[in-house]
């Protein structure tokens, strides 16, 4: 995998950072950089603060500790710096909107001020459509597009402001495989391009091949690392608290709860039938 600029600044950075919900505790001295071109997935079990992260790097959630930084600045809410890709939720078939009204909220969801030309808008828009190979249902009302042509519209709309950062919030989620790896493939281009992405996920299997780094969160802990580092028997086992076998298979990852605990926090049998992060 070349990566375009893993020796740049790093466009996410955290330090020592933690988040707390009164006594609770979510995660704690989180360490993580996330450099231009690099994709860092995200991964744990439900509950285990995904979500909060997300939240803390859109500058909606405040760290408990630490520092958290985006380009070498705190988090500010409505930053052109970031692309959010949502989950994916499919949209209500009546919505009067096309694909390529959505992706123009992305280019003027940021704007203050005198609006961009209308001649320049649209040839951007249609770059954008291009870019994720969506020109020939720009047109199409986006609530009757598949979900993976409109997750497809989403990131077109997310990296419209040509974002330093990508945060991506389990974008997969009820695509089916296929889909899964168009969108996919669209994210990568944008990392390839020099794009720092993180991607939050419940399975690394669909991002295996273009995943740089792995953040873990867990019950007992958390860690960064390679996929090869972070998702052995012996980490998940540690990270867990209880025995997690990890098995590799024509490529892929698989990952099953043998513990009672495990049983009850990894979702077992998600985590085999989809090679998931428990
Ligand atoms: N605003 C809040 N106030 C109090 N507790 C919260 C708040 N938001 C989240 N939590 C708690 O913090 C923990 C982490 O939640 P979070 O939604 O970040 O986890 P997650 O990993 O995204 O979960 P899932 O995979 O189920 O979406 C959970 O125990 C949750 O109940």
């Amino acid at each position: 995998m070349s990566r375009v600029g893993a020796a740049d600044a790093p466009a996410l950075s955290l330090r020592g950072a933690g988040l707390r919900y009164g006594e609770h505790e979510v995660w704690s001295g989180l360490d993580l950089d996330v450099h231009p071109g690099e994709l860092v997935a995200v991964l744990g079990p439900n509950g285990s603060g995904k979500t909060s992260l997300v939240r803390a790097v859109l500058g909606q959630q405040p760290l408990t500790s630490g520092r958290l930084e985006v380009r070498g600045r705190p988090p500010r809410a409505g930053s052109s710096e970031i692309g959010y890709v949502p989950q994916q939720r499919l949209i209500d078939p009546m919505t009067p909107l096309r694909a390529r009204d959505l992706v123009r909220q992305g280019l003027d969801g940021h704007r203050w001020g005198v609006p961009l030309p209308s001649r320049r808008v649209r040839a951007r828009v249609d770059e954008l459509l291009a870019s994720v190979g969506a020109t020939a249902y720009g047109d199409v009302p986006v609530g009757l597009l598949s979900g993976g042509e409109q997750q497809r519209v989403r990131v077109a709309q997310a990296v419209a402001t040509d974002p330093a950062l990508l945060l991506c919030d389990e974008p997969l989620l009820s695509l089916d495989l296929a889909h899964q790896r168009e969108v996919v493939s669209v994210i990568d281009a944008r990392r390839r391009a020099g794009t720092a992405v993180l991607f939050v996920t419940h399975e690394i299997n669909p991002v295996l091949d273009v995943v740089d780094k792995v953040l873990y969160l867990a019950p007992a802990g958390h860690r960064v690392g390679t996929p090869d580092e972070v998702l052995t028997t012996a980490s998940l086992t540690e990270l867990y608290g209880t025995r997690v076998e990890v098995l590799h298979h024509a490529g892929r990852v698989l990952i099953a709860a043998t513990g009672a605990q495990a049983d009850h926090d990894c979702h077992p049998g998600q985590a085999l039938a989809a090679g998931g992060a428990a």
